[in-house]
């Protein structure tokens, strides 16, 4: 293995190198973009990065961010995101000229291949080198049916690095399973096992390891396209339907998610932490991931809530800055708005309560 330290990174000048890291919900992405934020040491990286749901929870964690981070919208991964995308780029040059490195981070339900296609085949290929796509694998949620999505299968087809994280939560029998299962999607699949996504940078960043020749096809066909596009802006339609649109991009069965939703939450009220235990208890399996920060009455601190398969924790920070208040985004299928409002609602102190307390 390469130990080489990040301050040995020489990032070369032949266009912005970028990064995309991609991996089903609660692999691990936002884990492994605040490890190469917090020991990039030289580089500056800017980061883009796009959430599935209306409340930006992930940018809100990241803990080492400067004015270059640029958040993009949610919107049909397909599609809106190559619009967004190259704009968003160039906003993230024009603010600083002086970047060394942009890093991507998908959102958990996304196919990465228009989002490469977009630095491939678009004008940023004029300025931009991607450097690798690095997928995420929860080694313990992983399953072989992908959890019925194809975006998940996509983003193992198209990751150049694997990263089989949460390596500590199962056992090493399993993990070579997982290894064996992921060979099987992608023939010699270049695998690396880690925890809390904690790889050495060298091994990550600047790698050049984007294997291009086996969507050579597509990525012709994206420039064809844009140049048909650039001739004719009428037929280049930004405002579209996103489940009925002619748009070009390359897109299937994901256009709906794979039939994920996401639901966003917020108050400005306190929960009670043993009735929102309660309210995780009675939580639909329906949600597969679900994120947020927390306000409790019975505590003056912020608490970072994580839930990703079965697995939930609360962490504890403090406010600082910000007013205290509940956001939260529920992930997953068939899920019904109202019965989790009415549920949340439970969660509050009764008049009672709070008259007690005061
Ligand atoms: N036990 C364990 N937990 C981990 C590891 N890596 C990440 N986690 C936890 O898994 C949860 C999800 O991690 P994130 O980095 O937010 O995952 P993500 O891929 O950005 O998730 P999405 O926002 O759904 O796209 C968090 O609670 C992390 O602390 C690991 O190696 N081991």
């Amino acid at each position: 293995m390469n130990n080489s330290s990040p301050s040995d990174l020489i990032i070369p000048k032949r266009g912005l190198p970028v990064t995309i890291i991609t991996g089903f919900l609660g692999s691990g992405k936002t884990t492994l973009l605040n490890h190469i934020l917090n020991n990039n040491q030289n580089l500056k990286i800017a980061v883009l990065v796009n959430e599935f749901g209306d409340i930006d929870i992930d940018s809100q964690l990241l803990t080492s961010v400067d004015q270059d981070m640029v958040q993009l919208s949610n919107g049909c991964i397909c599609c809106t995101i190559n619009d967004g995308l190259v704009e968003a780029v160039y906003n993230v040059l024009e603010k600083n000229q002086l970047i060394d490195y942009l890093v991507i981070e998908t959102t958990g339900i996304a196919d990465p291949l228009p989002i490469m296609l977009t630095f491939l085949g678009t004008e940023l290929r004029d300025f931009t080198h991607l450097d690798s796509v690095i997928t995420l694998v929860d080694a313990s949620e992983f399953t072989v049916d992908h959890f019925e999505s194809e975006a998940e299968l996509k983003q193992i087809i198209y990751g150049d690095i694997i990263l089989l994280n949460k390596s500590d939560l199962v056992n090493p029998d399993s993990l070579y399973q997982l290894e064996f299962q992921i060979n099987e999607i992608k023939e010699n699949a270049r695998i690396v096992r880690c925890q809390n996504a904690k790889v050495p940078l060298g091994l990550l960043l600047d790698v050049g390891c984007n294997y291009k020749d086996i969507y050579q096809g597509l990525i012709e066909e994206e420039i064809e396209q844009n140049q048909r596009d650039q001739e004719d802006p009428e037929h280049h339609d930004h405002g579209h339907d996103r489940h009925n649109h002619e748009h070009h991009h390359h897109h299937s069965s994901h256009l709906d998610n794979d039939g994920f939703i996401s639901i966003s939450y917020y108050s400005h009220r306190p929960f009670l932490l043993a009735e929102f235990q309660n309210f995780l208890e009675n939580l639909s399996g329906n949600v597969f991931r679900a994120k947020g920060l927390l306000w409790f009455l019975d505590s003056p601190n912020k608490y970072i809530f994580q839930l990703s398969g079965k697995r939930c924790t609360l962490e504890v920070e403090e406010w600082q800055g910000s007013a205290p208040g509940n956001q939260i985004v529920f992930i997953g299928r068939d899920l019904n708005r109202d019965d989790l409002y009415q549920q949340l609602e439970l969660c509050y102190p009764s008049p009672a309560t709070l008259a007690n307390l005061t």
